[in-house]
């Protein structure tokens, strides 16, 4: 592969990335692993999780430079095993990639309580439990850590999958209040919004026809790659960024500028008869 960076940008740094074995996350741990970090990827199901390793050793990176194992970032005693996993391989945590996440359509007013609390879960509580372990346990004693956020395009709300919007504009807070709390440990926060408009594993799910639509309704009239988002987040994971904390970086095609991103019905349609 090619990359942006320097070679060799993220030796002797050790990432670990959420929801790495597929989509953005694996493209994020591919592009780290390249330029020499050690990598940690995990996720929900084993099976996509050893598809992403088998895809990095595909890449050239030597098994000993990456681990993988099963974690659900919403359960707290599963990311505290995932963590000691990784610190106790690997010593150390430089660069976090909460990364793992997503949602389902629905309609605000057909949402039970249940749905709504396993979207937050996913999406804020997950990545808090995950920030907080690898901040306690590695990034705060070694004064020195990056952590990125990956949330998703909620600056126009996200009708249709309001508990997502909800989540991630809380992921979005959560990056400010920590960029400021953990200043003075060396840690920089980031957030990275890929717009809705990215096809990945993730995106499949909706269909072409969906994807069509987003398409149409990004000014640049692509779809982004999982590559241009990671690409954002490996610059923000690195030490080339020593001035941006606190930030929320889109990536999509300025999409939030322009257009009707999501089909959900016209919530005016009676009004205009
Ligand atoms: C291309 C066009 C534009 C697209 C824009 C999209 C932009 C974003 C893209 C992405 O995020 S890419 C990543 C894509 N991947 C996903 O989104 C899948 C992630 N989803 C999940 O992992 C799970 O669905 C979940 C959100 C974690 C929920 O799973 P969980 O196991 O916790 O739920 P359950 O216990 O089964 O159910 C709890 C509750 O939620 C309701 N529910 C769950 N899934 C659905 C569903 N697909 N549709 C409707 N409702 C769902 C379920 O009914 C339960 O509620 P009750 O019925 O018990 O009240
Ligand atoms: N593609 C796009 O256009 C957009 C994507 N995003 C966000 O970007 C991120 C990456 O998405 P993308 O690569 O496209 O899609 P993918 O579905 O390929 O990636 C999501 C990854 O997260 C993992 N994951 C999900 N929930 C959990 C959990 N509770 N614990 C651990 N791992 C979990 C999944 O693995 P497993 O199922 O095995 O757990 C999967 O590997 C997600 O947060 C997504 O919501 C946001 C906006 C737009």
């Amino acid at each position: 592969m090619q990359s942006l960076f320097a070679a060799g940008l993220f030796s002797d740094q050790v990432a670990l990335v959420t929801g790495g074995g597929s989509g953005i996350g694996l493209a994020t741990a591919r592009e780290l692993a390249y330029l020499g970090a050690r990598v940690a990827i995990c996720g929900r199901k084993m099976d996509k999780v050893e598809a992403g390793l088998a895809a990095l050793a595909a890449d050239g990176i030597p098994a000993e430079r990456m681990l993988g194992g099963s974690c659900d970032i919403r359960e707290p005693d599963q990311v505290s095993a995932f963590v000691g996993q990784v610190l106790e391989r690997f010593g150390r945590v430089d660069v976090l990639v909460n990364n793992a996440g997503g949602q389902f359509p629905t309609p605000a007013e057909g949402m039970s309580p249940k749905g709504w609390e396993a979207v937050i879960r996913n999406n804020l509580n997950g990545t808090f439990f995950m920030t907080r372990e690898v901040a306690t346990r590695a990034m705060i004693p070694a004064k020195r850590g990056r952590i990125v956020n990956v949330t998703a395009m909620v600056v126009r709300g996200f009708p249709g999958m309001s508990h997502t919007g909800a989540a991630r504009a809380g992921v979005e807070n959560l990056t400010r209040s920590l960029a400021v709390e953990w200043a003075t440990h060396g840690i920089r926060v980031n957030a990275v919004a890929p717009g809705n408009n990215i096809r990945s594993s993730g995106t499949a799910q909706y269909g072409e026809a969906l994807l069509e639509v987003t398409r149409k309704a990004t000014p640049l009239m692509r779809l982004g790659t999982p590559e241009e988002v990671a690409r954002v987040i490996v610059f923000l994971a690195s030490d080339q960024n020593d001035f941006v904390t606190g930030a929320v970086w889109g990536v999509d095609g300025g999409q939030p500028l322009w257009g009707d991103i999501w089909s959900i019905p016209d919530p005016q349609a009676e009004a205009k008869g």
